[in-house]
């Protein structure tokens, strides 16, 4: 990787990406956020139609990446992005299924731990179980952007799962027992690779989904209803 500019997934070269990244999975949700809250955007990536754009909000140097979905995905891309580019610090700004039935549609969550059904953090082969957790100056900062915008929002643990369509949904109702608050597909490899690299990371959701009631947004929904949650996580950003 290192006789490579970019990397095999990325194109930017180093010094293109900012030090802090927000990251939703989908790469439409990043090209949104650069289009809409951006200033002087250069995208810096296009492999796989994963797009990256470095930018200013407010004018402080921001950088918005797709993850991609699933544990694999994101812990490539912020893998490159913590050890390669040199990246501080990322924010996800992911949808999520609700576990706790105090939450619906259009909720915010942050991730403070996460728990998981994946094998991700077995390459590290600890002697007993590991928690990843959010960075706690990060949750600070975004829980105080939320609380000045009124923004209503949970701080709890989410369970990040190897699988959407579960065949074992009722799993859920075994979470819910530990309260976890919500289901999502990507933060156990963001925060095992941010602690790794000495780096810090946070992952922030909008409620899309009641999988215990078989509820969803549509689509296009998703991509367009965040404005709350990117709102939060682009001023957050800035803060950091
Ligand atoms: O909206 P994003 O950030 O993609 O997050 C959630 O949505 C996808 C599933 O629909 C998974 O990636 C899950 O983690
Ligand atoms: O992983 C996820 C993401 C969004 N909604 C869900 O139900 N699950």
């Amino acid at each position: 990787m290192s006789e490579l500019k970019g990397t095999p997934h990325n194109s930017a070269v180093k010094g293109e990406i900012a030090d802090i990244v927000l990251m939703p999975g989908d790469p439409l949700r990043a090209k949104l956020i650069a289009d809409n809250y951006l200033e002087n955007v250069v995208c810096y990536n296009t492999i796989r139609n994963i797009f990256g754009y470095t930018g200013e909000y407010k004018g402080k140097r921001i950088s918005v990446q797709a993850s991609g979905m699933g544990i694999p995905s994101m812990g490539i891309y912020s893998y490159e992005l913590f050890n390669h580019y040199g990246v501080e610090k990322i924010i996800r700004i992911g949808s999520a299924g609700a576990i706790s039935e105090e939450l619906k549609l259009g909720d915010i969550v942050i991730a403070s731990g996460v728990c998981t059904d994946s094998n991700y953090i077995s390459q590290y082969r600890l002697p007993g179980l590991f928690t990843p957790s959010g960075d706690y100056e990060m949750i600070k900062t975004v829980t105080s952007v939320l609380d000045e915008q009124n923004v209503d929002y949970k701080v709890g643990t989410v369970f990040t799962s190897d699988v959407f369509y579960n065949e074992s949904m009722s799993d859920l109702e075994d979470w819910k027992k530990m309260n976890v608050l919500c289901v999502e597909m990507e933060s156990v490899s963001l925060y095992c690779n941010a602690i790794r690299a000495g780096k810090k990371a946070l992952s922030m959701f909008t409620i899309s989904d009641l999988p215990l009631e078989g509820v969803s947004m549509e689509a296009d929904e998703r991509r367009t209803s965040f404005t709350n949650m990117m709102e939060a996580a682009l001023e957050a950003a800035i803060r950091m």
